[in-house]
């Protein structure tokens, strides 16, 4: 690769290796009495691979998750890990851990002795327990930790104490709910790269869930996005972000527009429902110049104007009918409008159509 070529962005999602999935999910169906937490799921989970599960809450990502876990027991569908069916076995016969967002750590004990308190319920002998103990406190990077007690601790540490607490136990497969949204938006960001880099380190099978979507799509080999109970959509986060498969996905994956009936028409030429993502258009001044080969355009006028420091979001009401978001970094010139009167323009390719059936955000 010359130094000036841009390394290419995953565009396929890793192919599970013939047969053997480190998770499969059948049919998997959880009723809490007359709430459907979890309405049909079939999921497969590559070995080695970090896998989130996002979507809003109460979308049925940590009932999943515990189902996996072996927490709840599913009222229909089927929990394979390694190609062995798991689902009527108890949580303690399952080869996965996981790792809570409120650490569960043991307050009165030190750091290194509650990492090794799995290793201890289990009569591992003692000094295998401090050597794995060890090992799972460097991956995490606090050796020299050990003796503190949990509140000597910051919120990062804590939680990478839950980790090493899970790794420890070298399980086939890591379970992790939420274990950034305890942290602050800065130490967020930091573990979130560490955490990356640990799953790497290690080479376990990392199913981690989130409800925040840039986590999801700077953290993930593959991404399921959860609606409802359901599964709308698995892929890598460019195929998720780039080519939404429903309007759910292209609304809460990232900022998007939604482009349909008349406007649709009168400006791409076709009736549908289009998703167009607000950083895909281009705003020109310039009314009267025509649209470029292979480029979509419209005019419109600006209604509203947001600062966000890097960028600046503008929502324009179109003439031809409907409304869209742009985004212009700030490292560009201003544009100067005259009365908010604007030409917007972006490559065909950029509108993405939405399958028909999955046109509504309400699944
Ligand atoms: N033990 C339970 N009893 C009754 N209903 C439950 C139980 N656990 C979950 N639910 C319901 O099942 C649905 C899915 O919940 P779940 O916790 O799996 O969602 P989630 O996507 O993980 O949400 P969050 O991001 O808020 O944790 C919700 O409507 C929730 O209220």
């Amino acid at each position: 690769m010359s130094p000036n070529q841009a390394p290419s962005l995953p565009q396929t999602a890793p192919q599970a290796p013939a047969g053997i999935a480190a998770v499969r999910l059948s049919g998997l169906r959880k009723e809490f009495g007359p709430v459907t937490a979890v309405d049909g799921v079939d999921l497969e989970i590559v070995e080695g691979e970090f896998f989130s599960m996002l979507g809003p809450s109460g979308s049925g990502k940590t009932t999943v998750l515990r189902l996996i876990a072996g927490f709840e027991q599913p009222t229909a569908g089927s929990v394979d890990l390694g190609g062995r069916d798991v689902t009527r076995l108890a949580p303690f016969q399952r080869d996965v851990n996981t790792v809570f967002q409120d650490y569960a750590l043991f307050p009165h004990l030190n750091v290194r002795q509650n990492v090794e308190y799995g290793l201890r319920v289990k009569r591992v002998p003692r000094a295998e327990r401090r050597q794995r103990a060890q090992e799972a406190l460097r991956t995490v990077r606090l050796e020299d930790f050990g003796s503190r007690k949990p509140s000597q601790l910051s919120g990062g540490q804590r939680q990478r104490v839950a980790l090493a607490r899970a790794l420890v136990n070298r399980p086939k497969v890591l379970l992790l709910d939420e274990p950034l949204g305890a942290l602050d938006l800065k130490l967020r960001h930091a573990m979130q790269a560490e955490l990356k880099q640990i799953q790497r380190d290690v080479g376990i099978t990392f199913v981690f869930v989130t409800h925040d979507q840039d986590e999801a799509l700077t953290m993930s080999d593959r991404i399921a996005v959860f609606n409802a109970g359901r599964v709308e959509q698995v892929g890598t986060p460019v195929e998720v972000y780039e080519h939404p498969a429903s309007a759910f996905v292209a609304g809460f994956v990232g900022t998007s527009n939604l482009l349909s009936g008349r406007g649709a028409e009168a400006v791409i030429g076709r009736s549908g429902v289009y998703s167009i993502r607000p950083e895909k258009i281009r705003l020109d001044p310039d009314l009267s110049r025509p649209a470029a080969p292979g480029e979509v355009s419209a005019t419109g006028t600006v209604t509203d104007t947001f600062y966000a420091g890097a960028t600046v979001r503008y929502v324009v009401s179109l003439d031809a009918g409907g409304q869209l978001s742009v985004v212009r970094q700030n490292s560009e010139p201003a544009p100067e409008l005259a009365d908010g009167r604007v030409r917007l323009a972006w490559r065909h390719e950029h509108n993405f159509r939405i399958p028909e059936d999955k046109e509504h955000t309400d699944a």
